[in-house]
């Protein structure tokens, strides 16, 4: 390291400032002399004074400041290392008791070196203490050179420096969250001091002031440097220029070397063609005047049997080369006789075996019954539930507000559905719709009903719809939607036979092409209902064979029936006893394991060169995939979860993210998901999660607010309940009666496939290892942190997230405070981390209650 650019006096440690400088050469006589009598005149030398300005103890100190500064080294890389680890013992913990600990620590320089680096680095000055060692270093290195030391001046720059090192630092970092203090304690209590008194700006000067100050310090020294820098990018150039000088130099001879060479083959190549030529012309007359003599034919092929001869004086002359070109010039000949020739002639090879048949996927529960439509009971609806009179005084009250508001119709039409009667109004020319939809609420008001839905105007027609409830609601039973024409001709993949569209149509939706599906209704309103109505659909339509299950019920009891179908349609983990999931510990562990069936198949659809499930089960029945290899036939996974809300308050992130992988990917691959949930808030109804689910189903909401969240508008707080839904796809909505389908209905169901042969086993969900420490989060709910509900408290109540106010609080070191923050992350407590701003607080206290209520 050099120091003498930097250390410009004398170091004297005794005598401040006073020179010293022991001879490095044999001195001269005279400066002997000189010195001889400044020490006499320094009234005479002390034995201290001696001992110091000895060689030896110069050399000793000198060897103890790079040792010192060595240590210091060591201590400093490995707390940006280990320090974290050592954080809380450093700032909880004595020395003493830290030696105690002993292999605790991970400092490279012990107990002690976790101590120094901790109090100089975070505690101290940050990375202003790199300054500190430079110190001693130069100090030391100053000592054993004999060369010029100035302590004092050293001293100074270096503490001027570290001080502005710290400052700017602290300023640069003041909002980073790391578990290091980059300008110490100093640099972050000056900056907040600095911004509180004189702002950011003003903090912001003061550290340009400061490197101006350093700058002005080291100016002449950075002048030198930049003399230098200057004069190697020179030489560098110079060197380039005379290299590349050399090199064009070097081609141009070449070239020229290369062109006379050219030219004198040439010339010796004319020479030779025209030697040759004269001598071929002589032969071909001497063979003409032969022929002519011997009648020979005149065959073209005979003529080239005379060569012509080169003079072997002429080609003596010639170059190697162009003795090569002549020597390769085509030969004539008319030995074709010897010429071999090999002819290929292609076969097509046959196979050893010739796949006449294809796979039957459903081959191993050939003899597998769908559920009998007699399972279902058969409920005789009435033929028209709105009587004439109720359609009349209904139409009567809408053009009677209507006309109060000075809204002429032309004409008015109903349309009687299950459970409300559409009434489409076609207003008089000139009235503009925007004024109908302004009007809405009074609309409402005046019809005097509850759930009056108004649609301004009916998406493709000109029309407006006021959508009034019957005063009988029908229910839609199960089995006339199932039975249905419709439903029974669908070749959905997977069909979703939801209920009555007020035009009494069946309304089916393909979850495939969904994919995705999102139910929210306030607790009653015909979730569970509408659930199972759409695994009975699929149950109806699906061999065992072509579509699993995994089914989520943290409620315990809504799924309970189809543990029946664990053989037929059900997958789950393999160490796992039960197939329907009820405790949340084991959901992310099936979530997780679920992305990776993702991936397996991915991998799968990659290798045999397809991109759907489809293409890739179509390949793999015409036997074009070989098993061997991996390849197998995939079912459909349909994965639902009841009271999402519960999961995510419970397990956070742990759970949305990988339901939001799937939700992003398995498409493809055949994997869809249908999550339920009473409350459709935005902490549960995450950005993420309806971004990736665009098909929803809305029961009955209680607030406006929620009808947003999950439709994205309003609408589902008026439905009336029991059934009533609305049911949107890529912004297309329909109102429809869910079709009803009773507990005894579902049980006959599962009963009658238990009773049939089934497979071994569930289907088997892969293993999934996590990549962590092995506990998901909801595992890790009991290994949370015993200040887990303090922080997350103090952070709801103050609103401010951030690792190092944990740490401030707690006194605990930043990887403690770093693992809290984490759990509460995963806890949906706090956003994730989003550089240097603070996280998001997510909920307020009395969800946050709820939520440790719920986990306790
Ligand atoms: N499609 C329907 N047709 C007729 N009645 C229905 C329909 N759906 C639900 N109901 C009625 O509403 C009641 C509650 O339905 P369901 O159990 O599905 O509500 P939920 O939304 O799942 O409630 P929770 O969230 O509390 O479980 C049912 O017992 C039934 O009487």
């Amino acid at each position: 390291m050099r120091s003498d650019n930097i250390l410009s006096d004398n170091f004297d440690p005794d005598v401040l400032d006073r020179e010293y400088k022991e001879p490095s050469q044999p001195a001269p006589r005279k400066r002997n002399t000189t010195r001889q009598a400044a020490a006499k005149k320094e009234s005479k030398p002390g034995a201290i004074s001696r001992f110091i300005h000895d060689k030896r103890t110069r050399l000793f100190v000198g060897i103890a400041m790079i040792c010192w500064a060595a240590y210091l080294i060591i201590v400093t890389l490995s707390y940006f290392t280990h320090g974290a680890d050592d954080q809380s013992a450093t700032i909880n913990l004595s020395i003493s008791e830290m030696a105690q600990r002993g292999d605790e620590i991970n400092n490279a320089g012990g107990p002690i070196g976790a101590f120094l680096s901790q109090s100089a680095i975070s505690n101290g000055i940050g990375i202003g203490a790199l300054v500190i060692i430079y110190y001693f270093l130069a100090l030391g290195w100053g000592l054993l050179h004999k060369g010029k030391v100035g302590f004092w001046s050293l001293t100074m720059k270096s503490l001027i420096v570290a001080i502005t090192v710290s400052i700017v630092t602290g300023l640069v970092t003041y909002k980073a969250h790391s578990w290091v203090f980059w300008g110490g304690i100093h640099g972050y209590e000056v900056n907040t001091f600095l911004m509180s008194h004189i702002g950011v700006t003003g903090a912001i000067l003061v550290s340009i002031l400061l490197v101006a100050l350093v700058a002005s310090i080291y100016l002449n020294e950075l002048r030198l440097l930049y003399v230098a820098y200057r004069k190697r990018v020179d030489e560098h150039r110079r060197r380039v220029e005379a290299e590349r000088a050399a090199a064009e130099e070097s081609r141009r001879k070449v070239e020229e070397s290369l062109k006379e060479s050219a030219e004198i083959v040439d010339n010796s190549r004319n020479e030779v063609t025209r030697e040759s030529s004269v001598q071929l012309e002589n032969k071909t007359l001497d063979f003409e005047d032969y022929a002519n003599d011997n009648n020979v034919d005149d065959n073209p092929a005979d003529t080239y049997k005379t060569e012509p001869e080169i003079d072997d004086d002429i080609y003596d002359t010639l170059d190697d080369e162009t003795k090569d070109d002549i020597q390769d010039e085509p030969e004539a000949t008319d030995n074709n006789e010897d010429v071999s020739m090999t002819v290929n002639e292609g076969e097509i090879e046959e196979a050893d075996e010739i796949a006449t048949d294809t796979y039957d996927p459903t081959a191993e529960l050939s003899r597998y019954h769908f559920p009998s439509i007699e399972l279902l009971n058969n409920i005789q609806v009435k033929a028209n539930s709105v009587d004439q009179q109720e359609m009349e005084e209904n139409k009567e009250r809408i053009t009677s507000t209507l006309s109060n508001y000075s809204i002429p119709i032309s004409h008015i039409e109903a349309t009687v559905g299950p459970t409300v009667t559409l009434y489409e109004i076609v207003p008089a020319e000139g009235v503009r719709i925007a004024k109908i939809k302004r009007l809405e609420d009074d609309i409402a008001l005046s019809l005097a009903a509850l759930g009056i839905r108004i649609i301004a105007p009916i998406p493709g027609k000109g029309t407006i719809g006021i959508e009034v409830p019957n005063k009988e609601p029908q229910m839609v039973p199960i089995r006339s939607i199932i039975s249905s024409r419709k439903f029974q001709e669908c070749n959905y993949e997977l069909p979703m036979a939801m209920g009555s569209t007020i035009s009494k149509d069946v309304f089916i939706a393909d979850l495939t092409k969904m994919p995705h599906v999102l139910v929210a209704g306030a607790t009653g309103q015909g979730k569970s209902v509408g659930l199972n109505t759409i695994i009975a659909s699929l149950l109806y339509k699906k061999h065992p064979a072509e579509l699993k299950f995994v089914l989520v019920d943290p409620k315990m009891v809504e799924f309970s029936l189809y543990s029946k179908l664990e053989r037929h349609y059900l997958a789950k983990l393999p160490d796992e006893n039960e197939a329907i999931i009820t405790d949340p510990m084991k959901v992310v562990a099936t979530l997780n394991s679920l992305c990776v069936e993702m991936d397996n198949r991915y991998a799968l659809l990659k290798d045999a060169n397809v991109r759907t499930i489809k293409e890739y089960n179509n390949k793999f029945i015409q036997r074009r995939l070989n098993p061997e290899k991996g390849h197998r036939y995939l079912p459909y996974i349909v994965i639902i979860v009841d009271e999402f809300g519960d999961l995510i308050m419970m397990a956070g992130k742990e759970v949305e993210t990988p339901i939001a992988r799937i939700a992003q990917k398995a498409r493809a691959v055949g994997m869809h998901m249908i999550l339920a949930t009473q409350r459709p808030s935005t902490n549960v109804i995450t950005g993420i999660i309806k971004a990736n689910f665009p098909g929803r189903i809305a029961f009955r909401v209680s607030q406006m607010v929620d009808s947003r969240t999950i439709l994205d508008r309003t609408g589902a707080n008026q439905l009336i309940g029991k059934g009533d839904m609305l049911f949107s796809h890529n912004g297309e909505m329909e109102r429809v009666q869910c079709a009803f389908i009773s507990t005894e209905e579902v049980e006959a169901i599962c009963d009658a496939i238990d009773e049939q042969v089934g497979y071994p086993n569930a289907y088997p969900l892969p293993d999934y290892v996590p990549e962590s420490d092995g506990s998901t989060s909801l595992g890790a709910v009991n290994d949370r942190d015993p200040l887990f509900e303090e922080a997350a408290r103090f952070i709801v109540t103050s609103s401010t997230a951030s690792t190092s106010s944990l740490q401030r609080r707690y006194s605990i070191g930043y990887n403690r405070a770093g693992k809290i923050m984490d759990q509460l992350e995963a806890a949906g407590i706090v956003g994730p981390a989003s550089g240097a701003k603070p996280r998001q607080v997510l909920v307020d206290s009395l969800q946050l209650e709820r939520m440790l209520e719920i986990t306790a």
